[in-house]
Formats: C-alpha cells, structure tokens, sequence
C-alpha cells in the first residue's frame, strides 16, 4: 500500500519547506501522470521528450539533476551517471526487472535505487494465464487455419489441445508473480505446483498453492506446464535451452512472462519445430523488439507477443506512483518503497 499524502515524516517536511529543493529528471516523455504530478509537489521536474529515446537528450538532461525516474529500459549505466554528476542521490526505475541497470556501478556510487514489482503482479499473471490457454488450446494455429480457409472440423482429432484441469504446474522463479499466476491456476483444477528457486519460499505459500520446491531437472521432467518467472541474472541466462527442453514432456507447454534472454530462442525453435515439446507462450523474446521474419513466427505451435505484460493502464499507473515515491524517499534519505538493492 502507498503512504498517505497527509503522512509525511519529518524529513519530508524539509523537503516540503525547502520548496522545489530538488531536481529530477524523468527519462520518458510517457511516464504516467500520476507519479509526475508526485514529483511536482517537491521537486522541479526536466523530462526527455524523445520517443524512442534519444540517449543524447538523456545524456544532456541527466546533468546536475538530484533525483531520476527512469522511465524505459534503456541502460542505464556508468555513462549515464557519469553524465549526471556526484550530486545524484536517488533512482528508480519503473519496472519490476532491472536486467538493464548497471546495479553494482549504482551501489559502488552509493546511490539508493528502487524499482516497482508487486504492482504490476496481478496485470503479468493474467497476461501469463491467456498465453498457456493460448499456447495449449493452439489459439494461433486456429486462427491461422481460418485464414488459409483450412477450418477441418470434420476432423474429430483436429486442433487437439493440452489439458489445464490435473495438470502440474512448474514455475521456474516462485516470487510475486509466479504466485500470482498459481494463485489464478487454482481454479483451473490443477493437480500441483512444483517451482525452483534459490529460495524456498515461506511454508505457508507452500501451503496455499500446494507447491513443493524441486530442482530444475525435476521441474522440467514432471511439469506438464512450465512457467518462466525469474529475473534474468547471470546464472538464469540461457538456462533453457536445448538440454533443458530434451528433459521436458513432450506434452509440455513452456510460458515466458520474465526475460526472453532466459530462454535460448534458437534452441527453442528447434525443440518446437521438432515437436519436441507442444508449444510455447512468449511475452517476451530475445532480441526485442523481435524481426517480424525471425524464424520463431514461422511455427505454429508459439504464441508471441510484444512484452505486454504489465501494459494495463491501471498497473503503469500504479508504477509510476511507485517509482515516484521511490525517488522522493531517496531524496529525502529515507529507506524507498522498494529498494531493488
Ligand atoms: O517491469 C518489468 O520488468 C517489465 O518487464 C514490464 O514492463
């Protein structure tokens, strides 16, 4: 939950007294309006116009601010903080991975960084659950059968899909959100979670989703779903990849909501083309944005989509409050919303 307006402790006060005390930039001409108008009351606001952006423009506007929202995924690195000075003393970003963020140059420079997971959990679930129905009952195969006037219903075997109903569910990466999609999986009748992490998550969540934590050759061989929810670090780059695909079910669907770069999109191509496994939902893919001749539209059997998952207006929203305050509060000293380090 955010903290009240009304509620500001005495540091923030200062601010306050202070008046427009402090600069920031935000690095998007699209963050939404309800965590600029946060800013404003504190804080002189400089905002990059350029869509796409323009780094020169970051780099030219960054210089001397206090406090920056970064509003996209570009790096934001040793160049960026460089161009803005020694002054700068507080960040967030408005995204829940941090995959494009230099963090041990953020921290080498002592500077309080925040992002905004948990808002966006609930608009990335859904999103998770449409694409491993879309994947399993083969929405894009369908469709594409009607557009090549193909429609063989006669067929009583045609456009066979997955069952969801006694199903196990594997979530690669049991945080925020693979908790929120189990929690929607729970009325689909599914049979049982299983999730790796680094982590065991607490007994309870255990309890609730009837999840048990396995290792990564478990999950891949009795998952009947498999749901990529991790951030993307060093150690989950790649990590699926065509070993990993030759241990999962032939019946298996792979759904990636978090990072395309945690899959090896070629060997993902080839496990699908061969029928390795039925099929995958992508809301993200490595590059992006994706060619639209990249060989991966070819197939039948993956359900692509342009990195939606947190795009509801509400969630963005959200974000941009989060970050908002994230930034106030470094301002102001204070410990952030949502530190990410
Ligand atoms: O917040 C993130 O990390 C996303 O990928 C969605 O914008």
């Amino acid at each position: 939950s955010l903290p009240r307006r009304g509620s500001r402790n005495q540091s923030q006060n200062r601010t306050m007294s202070a008046g427009k005390a402090f600069k920031v930039l935000v690095t998007h001409p699209e963050v939404p309006q309800e965590g600029i108008d946060l800013l404003k009351e504190n804080c002189e606001i400089v905002q990059v116009q350029s869509v796409p952006i323009n780094r020169a423009e970051l780099l030219e506007k960054i210089r001397g601010v206090d406090g920056v929202l970064w509003g996209g995924h570009e790096p934001l690195n040793a160049e960026a903080l460089d161009a803005a000075g020694p002054q700068l003393k507080s960040i967030s970003t408005m995204s829940a991975g941090i995959d494009y963020v230099d963090v041990p140059e953020v921290k080498r420079r002592k500077i309080p960084l925040g992002h905004t997971p948990t808002v966006l959990n609930t608009a990335v679930a859904d999103l998770a659950v449409g694409l491993l129905i879309a994947a399993s009952r083969r929405f894009h195969e369908g469709r594409k059968t009607i557009d090549n006037d193909k429609w063989e219903n006669y067929h009583l075997n045609w456009l066979l899909g997955q069952d969801i109903r006694d199903s196990t569910v594997g979530f690669y990466g049991f945080g925020g959100i693979g908790q929120a999609i189990a929690k929607r999986l729970s009325g689909f009748d599914i049979d049982k979670v299983l999730y790796t992490t680094r982590r065991r998550v607490h007994k309870e969540i255990e309890e609730e989703f009837n999840a048990k934590k396995v290792d990564f050759d478990t999950l891949l061989a009795e998952s009947d779903f498999v749901v990529i929810a991790s951030p993307l670090t060093k150690d989950t780059q790649g990590v699926f990849n065509a070993t990993a695909f030759n241990k999962m079910k032939q019946t298996a669907v792979l759904v990636n909501i978090a990072r395309g770069k945690i899959v090896n999109q070629d060997d993902l191509y080839e496990a699908l083309k061969a029928n390795r496994i039925f099929s995958a939902g992508l809301d993200v893919t490595d590059p992006e944005p994706l060619s639209p001749k990249d060989k991966l539209l070819t197939l039948d059997n993956v359900v692509v989509l342009p990195h939606i998952g947190s795009a509801t207006k509400r969630t963005r929203a959200d974000m941009s409050t989060i970050a908002a305050h994230n930034v106030l509060r470094g301002l102001a000293g204070e410990p952030m919303l949502s530190p990410a380090y």
